[in-house]
């Protein structure tokens, strides 16, 4: 698909993506219902995800999480057939007002994958940049006024690849190890200055240690950018969460939020039998 824009590309205006510093967003899911075709997967969601915390996104599978995840940047309606009503506000403006194209709604809501998808023969450097072409954002490459190597090694600080590969910008992204790749992945999600990233169990395909780097790094990024993850790893929930949200979805009902509230709170003094038999492995 080719994604065109009419985005100003003067990359030294406010906000461009070579000033480093960077916000994160609030964003609140109110009253989200979903569809695929007839199916509904999402009932009456209500979900705050606080700026410059991490909102752990929980639950079995099928009870509609990454339905969720994709609805908070508008990927569900590139879903053939794929509905929804309800409202998430970005800092308090709705994402899907007719009067924020979509492209703009994708850049301050980033997502990272399962698995990384690095362009695996583009240097690790223009794997950072890649990003800001598509979302019609620009940087100048060269001369005195380069801002490009500032936003790459600040992007790879973030994202705690920089030592790692600070001497090897040429080399191809596909030339590193699946956790590095991963935090490639980071990077080139923040040189794009989201407001908020959504990972998608972003360590599912990772080693221990490689999945302990990854989270190191969340916990890291959470100060620039709020983070919204869905995973399967209760520890890793434990971990890297500020917040935690529950999702059940009955047998032939729509998934719903059975519980949400501090991680410590829904590991620890669960209010719900069902998150309790959840978090503590009795089923899912
Ligand atoms: N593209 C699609 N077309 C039709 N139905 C879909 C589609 N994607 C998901 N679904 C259905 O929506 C429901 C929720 O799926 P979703 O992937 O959001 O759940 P999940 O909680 O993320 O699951 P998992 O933990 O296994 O990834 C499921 O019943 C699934 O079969």
């Amino acid at each position: 698909m080719t994604i065109t824009s009419t985005a100003d590309p003067v990359a030294d205006a406010p906000g461009s993506p070579a000033s480093p510093a960077r916000k994160p967003g609030s964003l609140v899911a109110q009253d989200v219902h979903a569809w695929f075709g007839d199916h509904q997967v999402l009932s009456a969601v209500d979900l705050v995800m606080a700026a410059g915390e991490v909102t752990a996104l929980i639950g079995p599978s099928g009870c509609g999480k990454s339905t969720f995840l994709r609805i908070l940047n508008r990927m569900h309606e590139l879903v053939p057939g794929a509905a929804l009503a309800g409202q998430i506000l970005l800092d308090g403006q709705d994402i899907y007002d007719p009067s924020l194209r979509p492209i703009e709604s994708r850049r301050r809501v980033g997502m990272v994958f399962q698995k990384a998808n690095p362009f695996p023969t583009m240097s690790i450097y223009d794997n950072v940049l890649a990003g800001l072409s598509l979302t019609g954002q620009k940087v100048k490459r060269r001369g005195k006024d380069n801002e490009a190597d500032a936003l790459v090694e600040h992007s790879l600080r973030s994202a705690g690849l920089w030592d790692e590969v600070r001497n090897r910008l040429g080399t191809p992204g596909g030339s590193l190890s699946g956790g590095q790749q991963q935090r490639l992945c980071i990077a080139r999600s923040l040189a794009v200055r989201p407001d908020v990233l959504l990972m998608d169990e972003p360590c599912s395909a990772l080693d221990p240690t490689s999945t302990r780097r990854v989270e190191e790094t969340i916990r890291q990024i959470a100060s620039e950018v709020t983070v919204v993850i869905v995973t399967h790893n209760m520890q890793q929930a434990q971990r890297v969460s500020d917040r935690c949200a529950f999702f059940l979805a009955a047998e032939g009902l729509p998934g719903h939020i059975v519980e949400q509230g501090s991680t410590s709170d829904v590991f620890e003094r669960p209010r719900d039998e069902r998150t309790a038999d959840y978090v503590n492995g009795r089923f899912g």
